[in-house]
């Protein structure tokens, strides 16, 4: 099987990086691609797809760190992303945030469920035994409070980054099967970054991540 492997930034994945060197990049019949798409939804959307029109993989996996919206899921936590949402494509409006969907925008439906692009590998997403969660993904990152009491009453998300939806959008599309793995680094709208636990994440990240890529794929 051809497997995707897909991160905002090589430092967030270096230690599966160069797990899977060691290994030619093959571990059983599966062989391993790594695509470093940039920070951000406009540069996931163009390297991504760009990588699939090269060579359509069976199987593609996001791997990155996350804010976290929820005081039950602090830095430190693993989680698997079910849903996406978009969280600033639309208006503020009389402190009101509208999507484009609330706004009745012209709007291709495909791939959307409702507002969720949402991840229906169920099977895929259960053999890890992690909490399946929904995640909002943003262009600026959230620090008003505001903001985020805006953002959490309208999707109740668990998880914020930058690039999630863009990962869905585009796998949805393709109708190519994904998971989305985020390790929890900070809370959303949290400035002290003593209070981050980015190296600790970015250790659970890769360790669930050479579980993951050395394992079968059950579900597929
Ligand atoms: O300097 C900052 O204020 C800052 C805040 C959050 C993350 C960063 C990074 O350097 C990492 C960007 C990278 O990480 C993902 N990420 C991590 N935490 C969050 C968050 O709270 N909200 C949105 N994205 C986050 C994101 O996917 C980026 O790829 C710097």
């Amino acid at each position: 099987m051809e497997i995707l492997l897909v991160a905002a930034t090589n430092f967030e994945i270096q230690p599966t990086i160069n797990y899977l060197a060691e290994r030619d990049c093959i571990i059983g019949n599966n062989h391993f691609e790594i695509l470093n798409t940039g920070v951000g939804s406009m540069s996931t959307t163009y390297w991504l797809t760009k990588a699939i029109d090269k060579q359509r993989p069976h199987l593609m996996i996001q791997a990155g760190i996350g804010g976290s919206y929820r005081a039950n899921y602090p830095p430190g936590s693993l989680v698997l992303i079910k849903d996406e949402v978009t969280g600033d494509l639309g208006v503020e409006e009389n402190n009101e945030f509208k999507d484009i969907f609330d706004m009745g925008l012209p709007q291709i439906t495909d791939p959307y469920t409702g507002k969720h692009l949402e991840n229906k590998h169920t099977e895929l997403l259960q053999q890890y035994n992690l909490p399946l969660v929904k995640s909002v993904t943003i262009n600026e990152i959230t620090t008003r409070p505001a903001r985020i009491e805006q953002l959490q009453q309208k999707y109740q998300p668990v998880v914020e980054s930058m690039e999630g939806a863009a990962f869905h959008y585009v796998a949805l599309l393709e109708k190519i099967p994904f998971i989305q793995l985020r390790a929890i680094s900070n809370m959303v709208g949290e400035r002290d970054k003593s209070k981050w636990k980015m190296k600790e994440a970015i250790q659970l990240l890769n360790e669930q991540l050479i579980k993951m890529v050395s394992s079968q794929f059950f579900g597929l």
